[in-house]
């Protein structure tokens, strides 16, 4: 029988705990972020730091943290870098259990505090639909008479078990930014990782995959031509809060976004739908 349940996490962080015949899964109220996924009979496929404190007020250092309303530094360099939704308190819109498939939609208030980051009249949303995949949407709605653009991503981490062994492949036909320069086109189809990589695709094709020593990892993308591709290697790692010198090895990013040329433009009235599923091929 598939179960919804509300916990809460020895720090205090609220959670909704997901079990069905095909699914495990965590998702933390704080910016409705998932950090643990797993289908049945298969190996999880979100990676978390183990020096993650689940702090509230932090985000998680894994998963899959939600960057709105924009992504990377904002051009107010007092700003907080990714946007402010994904340390915010998010509520449980809805919740359906149709056979063992789970969705659960979260909404965002946006507090009189936040009015100076995001002063516009728009409903945002995350949703989530559990089977042996994990898709997850983020959708914005322009509720007003002005016209609204912004940038966003679903920042998701991946355990890859070894990054030297990493193959990321999809690449072909995009170009990309990387540490500020660029636009690069990207050469063939793969890409290997031996150094810190920073890379912001546009013009990327709708679906990339992982290939790990434990198997391959597909991340496809829906209204959405671009996508970041991050691993911090030796020196980041030193930098970085909630993360070992040593988590470099295990994971990378691969982040379905909304970004540069790709950013979100709505028009009033008008509804834009960023969606990724995940899942083990
Ligand atoms: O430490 P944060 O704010 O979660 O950001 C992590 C990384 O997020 C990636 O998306 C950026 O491309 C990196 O430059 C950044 O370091």
């Amino acid at each position: 029988m598939a179960s919804v349940s509300n916990k809460k996490h020895p720090q205090g962080l609220d959670y909704i705990e997901v079990s069905t015949a095909l699914c495990k899964a965590r998702i933390f109220l704080q910016g409705a972020q998932i950090d643990f996924f797993q289908p049945t009979g298969k190996p999880p496929l979100l990676w978390v730091s183990e020096a993650d404190d689940y702090l509230p007020g932090s985000g998680i250092r894994g998963g899959v943290p939600v960057c709105w309303p924009w992504f990377g530094m904002h051009s107010n360099p007092a700003f907080p870098q990714h946007g402010f939704a994904r340390t915010r308190l998010w509520h449980l819109k809805h919740s359906h259990i149709h056979n063992e498939e789970v969705e659960l939609v979260f909404g965002l208030e946006i507090a009189v505090d936040d009015r100076q980051f995001w002063p516009h009249n728009t409903e945002v949303e995350v949703h989530f639909r559990l089977t042996d995949t994990l898709a997850v949407s983020l959708v914005n709605r322009n509720l007003g008479d002005s016209h609204v653009s912004l940038t966003q991503a679903l920042h998701s981490y991946f355990p890859i078990t070894d990054i030297h062994a990493l193959s990321a492949r999809g690449f072909s036909g995009a170009k990309y930014i990387e540490f500020g320069e660029g636009p690069y086109a990207q050469e063939g189809d793969e890409v290997g990782f031996d150094r810190e990589t920073d890379r912001v695709y546009t013009d990327l094709g709708p679906c990339q995959t992982l290939h790990t020593p434990d198997g391959v990892i597909e991340v496809s993308r829906e209204h959405s031509q671009s996508a970041v591709l991050w691993n911090p290697w030796i020196d980041k790692s030193q930098r970085l809060a909630r993360f070992r010198d040593e988590d470099y090895l295990t994971m990378v990013c691969l982040e379905a976004a909304n970004v540069l040329e790709d950013k979100v433009e709505l028009a009033p009235g008008q509804t834009h739908t960023l969606t990724t599923h995940i899942r083990w091929r």
